[in-house]
């Protein structure tokens, strides 16, 4: 896999670049949808690709390891044949699916077992056990299986789970590196940088992590409730650290804001929930502020969802009418708005491509993030 810098912000650290992979280009920085159960929710293939314009999206290890399973997918030919996605897939490693969505999770020095969510059966995932998952699945970019501590998180633990993630990333790598794609096509392994807000600990995570010299590197125990300061802070120290000419990837990110400001600091890669989730529940991120599609003052406002923005239902649609569908909790609603604020995420990280290029990117941000974030 390559990364090759183009163009750099000459007053922060933002840069765009493109990403080749086996299955095609990914325009750096991105934001990658979220697939869950093998779908991004309420929305087609063909939308993301031709509405969305996405380029990258996430599968669920945790939840394609229970549902369908590995079998289902390996006699699929991976995930890129049972869901027609033939751009390329990222999949996470379950250690934090497992911790945000089973609560009887017990993590050991082998790796964590846990409860299906679904049906109650016990499983277990290790280092080794999640490289081979994400190998049947098939992701072009596959994710070390790590420990995302909560915030806030005593000094003591922080560091000792540190030092078990970076154990379990040597497994992975060795597992990673002794087993061979499945399906034809080559696949590359994330490390993750850990070690919660402490400056110390951060600084080992982002050495230990530079060391092993892979093709990108992710940083997460991040988005966890700690404040965006910290947040931003603790990018900008192992952002320092890691390699610049390899792709940084800050995992669960985030708002609008979020993203800006960490693509003033070199991060190329986000992920998250937001978009989708927001959605289902009425809130709107549109290019003139944040729209609460619910509120009885879209009730006679005929004009389009999101002129400026462009895509198919932001114009074709109404507000009148997305809030009417919404209301009366009609399917057809969850997908417009779906399509609607992962168009927004698109379009926003193309807008700050197209600001780096011109060299203008710091000046830009700032009253781009006001306009945004303003409730309509
Ligand atoms: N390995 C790993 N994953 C992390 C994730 C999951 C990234 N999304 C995966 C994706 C795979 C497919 C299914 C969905 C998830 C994080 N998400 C967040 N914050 C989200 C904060 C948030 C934001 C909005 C709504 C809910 C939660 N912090 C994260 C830290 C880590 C981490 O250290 N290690």
């Amino acid at each position: 896999m390559q990364f090759t810098i183009q163009a750099t912000d000459p007053e922060s650290k933002a840069r765009t670049g493109v990403l080749s992979t086996d299955h095609g280009l990914i325009e750096t920085p991105i934001f990658m949808p979220v697939g869950t159960a093998g779908t991004v929710k309420a929305v087609h293939q063909r939308e993301l690709v031709e509405d969305v314009r996405a380029e990258i999206i996430l599968g669920n290890t945790y939840h394609l390891y229970l549902r369908p399973g590995l079998s289902v997918l390996e006699k699929a030919g991976g995930l890129h044949r049972f869901n027609g996605w033939n751009r390329p897939i990222l999949t996470d490693s379950g250690g934090y699916q497992v911790y945000s969505l089973s609560n009887t999770r017990k993590i050991k020095e082998d790796g964590v077992t846990f409860k299906s969510h679904i049906d109650g059966s016990k499983h277990i995932f290790t280092p080794e056990g999640v490289m081979d998952i994400q190998r049947t699945i098939g992701a072009d970019i596959m994710m070390a299986f790590d420990e995302c501590t909560p915030y806030p998180c005593e000094y003591g633990y922080a560091r000792t789970s540190m030092e078990m993630t970076h154990r379990w990333l040597t497994r992975c790598i060795e597992r990673f590196d002794s087993t061979p794609a499945k399906y034809g096509y080559q696949q590359t392994l994330f490390p993750i940088v850990q070690g919660s807000t402490y400056k110390d600990l951060r600084q080992q995570s982002a050495e230990f992590v530079a060391e092993q010299q892979r093709e990108g590197n992710a940083i997460g125990g991040l988005a966890v409730g700690e404040p965006a300061e910290e947040m931003y802070k603790t990018i900008e120290l192992v952002n320092a650290i890691l390699p610049s000419d390899k792709p940084r990837y800050l995992m669960g990110v985030g708002t609008p804001e979020n993203i800006l400001e960490a693509i003033a600091l070199g991060v190329d890669m986000f992920d998250c929930v937001m978009p989708t989730r927001n959605a289902r529940h009425g809130v709107l991120f549109t290019t003139q502020g944040i729209i609460n599609i619910k509120n009885e003052r879209w009730k006679d406002d005929f004009s389009p969802i999101d002129e400026e923005l462009g895509g198919y239902a932001s114009t074709f649609y109404s507000k009148a009418y997305l809030r009417h569908l919404m209301r009366s909790e009609e399917i057809l609603g969850a997908q417009i708005a779906s399509l609607q604020n992962l168009t927004f995420y698109l379009w926003l990280v193309k807008q700050a491509r197209q600001q780096i290029i011109g060299g203008n990117f710091a000046k830009w941000k700032g009253a781009m993030t006001k306009k945004l974030m303003q409730r309509l």
